[in-house]
């Protein structure tokens, strides 16, 4: 992706800085680097350690989840430098550690580290890594500067940081794009609404990625190439008090060929034909005259792209009918309107209404193609109000989405996780009275096993040293932890889902950063790709997350080797 602040923010290697500039190794909590120091202390010169990050539960009562967040990962291991405004900041924190420690963190990057992840914007699934994060090869050089297994445990919360909401976000933007349809234009207005000046920006950034067409959000849409668009507000309309406070009453003719000296008589015409015709006498009778000012000043500023507010005061005695009336001027003059906002009332009544009053207006003046006039329909609308719409019939024909989408309303957070899987070569498992808490131990492999429909059928983990699955070959996939449930699969199709993003200095060589379109694209290609019962509001089914055989049995006899046996008195 690149940033439009370009240059500036380039690095060694040619990754970009994280896009916030707060995100810097300092945004962790401080227990990070207490572990640091303890481990540091204990001289524990370790091989090597493994992180899976992954979360547990599908968020907003759903059966999938989109992955955000990946590319400001890759840009903070990238540029992972301690400097010495923050080393000393460092040292006042923790007054009581040796100064030699702090030469150790001014000593720390993470070019030892390697970042093995599943795509940004594909569909993933509760358990699977979305992140493997391995830590550096130790004995390295001098004894007590070399590098240390906790430089991946100081990721743990910025990357947590960094993928949580965005994943969290992604997910719902997808979410409000399912229940909206494909033809739908979707718009993110949710920058006054958000959480602070960083949580907008990163919500038009992943609901953009999450199927949205556009945003409101100007900063946005410079930062990472987002489509901007906008309306106008009841402010501007109701700040008109009457058509004589427009000034300037020229309007020139789309080609230029000629000059309307008074368009608000022309708009005034329209009205009164509008009025008078056959079709819609009746349906309203004096429409507010400083909405009409409104609404033709906006079009003098902007005759090929006026949309107008049509709610401020009555959306179909006024708004609709004056709406009409500057339109078909601007049609005189060669421009076509693109349409109303709605923003109040029963949109799915409103949106019918208001295509009745254009299509009438397409036949009694023969315009043609005014009956498609877009409408966009806002106002605290989320997946459920869309759902409502849908089944009540209406005729809306973009959202725009604000508070509940960036806020996440219908759940605060995704609970990404980020776990030792494995240490010095030893497998780890963090065991839990919560079955569901319980981590899947070792370095691991994942793939993504599709059917012969084209679906995927089942994610499944295996040990790092085990054959992958062959396209063709019964393959048993087993629940992770519940002995009883297990499949044979026959796939026809195998993905590898863990890539390589940051190889350190393994001789692995890197995935390339997508462009946050080619993301979008990806991820609206995956919603399409699952099989449909997976995506559904009500009820889903749930997608089949396994381990291979062999990886079931080694977590089960781990399992009983870290357990204490209980003793009965
Ligand atoms: N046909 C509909 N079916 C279900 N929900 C709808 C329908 N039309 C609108 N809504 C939703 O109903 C809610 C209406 O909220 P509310 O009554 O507070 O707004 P309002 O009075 O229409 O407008 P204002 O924002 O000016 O107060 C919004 O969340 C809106 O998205
Ligand atoms: O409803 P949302 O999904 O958050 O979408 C954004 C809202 O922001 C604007 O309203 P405004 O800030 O003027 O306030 P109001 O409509 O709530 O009064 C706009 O008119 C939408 O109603
Ligand atoms: O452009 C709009 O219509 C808009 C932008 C932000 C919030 N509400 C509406
Ligand atoms: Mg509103």
């Amino acid at each position: 992706m690149a940033a439009a602040n370009g240059d500036a923010c380039r690095s060694v290697g040619g990754v970009p800085r994280p896009t916030n500039p707060m995100v810097t190794p300092l945004l962790t909590d401080l227990y990070q680097f207490t572990m640091a120091y303890a481990y540091w202390k204990a001289g524990k010169h370790l091989d090597r350690a493994v992180f899976d990050l992954y979360f547990r539960k599908n968020p907003f009562g759903g059966e999938f989840t989109i992955f955000g967040g990946l590319e400001e990962c890759i840009r903070f291991i990238a540029n992972f430098k301690f400097t010495e405004e923050e080393i000393k900041f460092l040292r006042s924190v923790m007054p009581a550690c040796e100064d030699d420690f702090f030469e150790y963190l001014r000593s720390i990057d993470c070019s030892d580290v390697e970042v093995y992840a599943i795509p940004e914007g594909y569909a993933v699934f509760p358990k699977v890594p979305l992140m493997r994060i391995e830590g550096p090869v130790a004995f390295s050089h001098t004894s007590r500067l070399c590098c240390l297994p906790q430089v991946v445990q100081l990721l743990e919360t910025p990357f947590l940081s960094l993928v949580n909401y965005a994943s969290l976000v992604t997910t719902n933007a997808a979410r409000h794009r399912l229940v909206a349809g494909k033809s739908k234009n979707l718009l993110e207005f949710g920058l006054r609404r958000a959480q602070g000046p960083d949580g907008g920006i990163s919500a038009s950034r992943y609901c953009y990625m999450g199927g949205f067409d556009a945003t409101s959000n100007v900063a946005a849409g410079r930062l990472f190439g987002i489509p901007i668009r906008g309306t106008h507000s009841h402010a501007f309309v109701s700040s008109f008090m009457g058509l004589d406070e427009i000034t300037d009453k020229t309007l020139t003719s789309s080609d230029g060929s000629n000059t309307c000296e008074d368009f608000i008589s022309l708009v005034q015409n329209w009205l009164i034909r509008i009025q008078d015709s056959s079709s819609l006498h009746g349906t309203f009778g004096e429409t507010s005259q400083s909405e009409l000012a409104a609404f033709t000043s906006y079009a003098l500023a902007f005759p090929n792209s006026f949309l107008a507010l049509v709610d401020t005061y009555d959306v179909m005695r006024s708004g609709v009918p004056n709406f009409c009336a500057v339109a078909l001027a601007l049609n005189d003059m060669g421009y076509k309107a693109v349409g109303i906002r709605l923003d109040s009332g029963d949109l799915a009544y409103l949106s019918v209404e208001a295509r009745k009053f254009f299509h009438a207006v397409e036949k009694e003046f023969v315009v043609v193609g005014f009956g498609k006039t877009s409408i966009t329909a806002s106002n605290d609308l989320n997946e459920e109000t869309i759902d409502a719409l849908n089944k009540q019939g209406h005729e809306v024909d973009a959202f725009g989405i604000g508070t509940y989408l960036v806020t996440c309303y219908a759940q605060a957070a995704l609970g990404c996780v980020f776990k030792l899987v494995e240490i010095n070569k030893q497998p780890r498992i963090k065991l839990s009275e919560d079955v569901m808490k319980v981590s899947i131990p070792c370095k691991k492999k994942c793939y993504r096993l599709y059917g012969k429909e084209g679906y995927p059928l089942v994610d499944i983990m295996t040990g790092e040293d085990e054959p992958g699955p062959k396209i063709g070959e019964r393959l048993l996939c087993r629940h992770p932890f519940n002995e009883s449930k297990r499949a044979y699969v026959v796939p026809q199709h195998v993905e590898e889902l863990l890539k390589c993003y940051w190889p350190g200095n393994s001789s692995n060589s890197r995935e390339e950063l997508p462009s946050i379109h080619e993301i979008r694209t990806r991820c609206i290609h995956h919603l399409d790709r699952m099989r449909p019962d997976h995506m559904r509001r009500l009820n889903p089914t749930p997608y089949k997350v396994s381990v291979s055989a062999k990886l079931y049995d080694f977590i089960h006899f781990l399992w009983l080797n870290e357990a204490p046996v209980g003793e009965l008195q």
